[in-house]
């Protein structure tokens, strides 16, 4: 697979402040990367840099061998083959389904367009509601014909900041899951931003974590959250413990271990917490200094010893 993208040396400061310092890397074609991070960490600022809109202090962005410059270079910055969605989208409230999408492809000649918003209605799963109009809609919804119309006229690169920020939770589950198979039905490569970790390991295909204006690391999620390189970027995927093995210090998520009668290790129970789909216990252990956090399916007493063993997949 080819580089579509090509991230060389980008540095970019705000009234002296370091925001994006010395990044590279490149996105193969059809690929979606998740940018994630804390708030503030510079992924917005990336993000919009690599579509033109903001321009880079140092270093050069390629997409699809076309050198991105940004507005102090460009009059009308933006490029026609790099199309955003963010958490704004914005539907034409007067319009229905149909003619939102065929706004953004109104220079199409008719037959094509025609082709084209069908083909779109379908990806979207919004055949049924072509004709109608935004309030008629479901936030879910309403999220697909943002994306058809960032889908519409085509674009090599889609540019989506934080697109789920403003749908609840519930939703979010069902929308990601619609996302991921119109994103890869759609064939397009794609940059999300965004500071859900589960965001970025349900839709990502490889997640970059951005630390303070640096790339500290850039893996698959898989990869990422079992074998994560630093605490920043394990911390961020979901909870881990630290345990010392032969004198080094290893990261040990909570259900790589397991209860067992006969396990190899021994603590006692700390605490004990009812999470929904299993309990949480506190775990005081001589392998860590601080408490384990280990999950049970049962409630187990405050107090009680514990055996476990630590088990890791492939
Ligand atoms: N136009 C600007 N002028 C001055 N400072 C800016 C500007 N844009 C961003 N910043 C600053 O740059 C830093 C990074 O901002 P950015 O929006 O890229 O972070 P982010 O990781 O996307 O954060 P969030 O998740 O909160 O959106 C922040 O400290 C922000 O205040």
């Amino acid at each position: 697979m080819s580089s579509l993208v090509q991230v060389q040396n980008i540095s970019k400061s705000f009234d002296n402040n370091a925001v994006i310092k010395n990044i590279s890397f490149d996105i193969p074609e059809g690929e979606v990367i998740c940018i994630l991070g804390q708030s503030g960490s510079g992924k917005s600022t990336l993000l919009r840099m690599i579509g033109g809109l903001e321009d880079a202090d140092e270093g050069t962005i390629m997409v699809d061998n076309e050198e991105i410059t940004g507005p102090a270079k460009n009059l009308v910055p933006g490029y026609d083959f790099i199309n955003f969605v963010s958490q704004h989208f914005k539907l034409e409230r007067f319009r229905t389904v149909k003619d939102n999408i065929s706004s953004v492809i109104s220079y199409y000649p008719d037959e094509d367009r025609e082709a084209r918003i069908q083909e779109l209605l379908e990806l979207c799963k919004l055949t049924e509601k072509a004709k109608s109009f935004p309030h008629e809609l479901s936030g879910g919804q309403q999220q697909r014909v943002a994306i058809a119309m960032a889908l519409a006229d085509e674009p090599f690169l889609l540019l989506m900041d934080e697109p789920f920020s403003n749908l609840d939770v519930n939703m979010k589950t069902e929308i990601r899951g619609e996302i991921v198979d119109i994103l890869k039905k759609a064939e397009v490569t794609v940059i999300l931003v965004s500071h859900d970790p589960v965001d970025a390991m349900a839709i990502a295909d490889r997640v970059m974590i951005l630390e303070n204006g640096e790339i500290s690391q850039i893996d698959s999620p898989k990869e990422l959250y079992e074998n994560p390189k630093s605490s920043y970027a394990a911390q961020f995927l979901g909870p881990i413990n630290y345990i010392q093995t032969n004198g080094s210090v290893e990261g040990v998520r909570p259900e790589h271990f397991v209860l067992s009668d006969s396990g190899t290790h021994e603590g006692k129970i700390s605490q004990c917490l009812f999470m929904g789909m299993h309990y949480h216990l506190s775990v005081n252990s001589g392998i860590a200094e601080s408490k384990l956090l280990i999950y049970s399916k049962e409630a187990l007493p405050v107090g009680q010893s514990i055996r476990f063993d630590i088990e890791k997949g492939s």
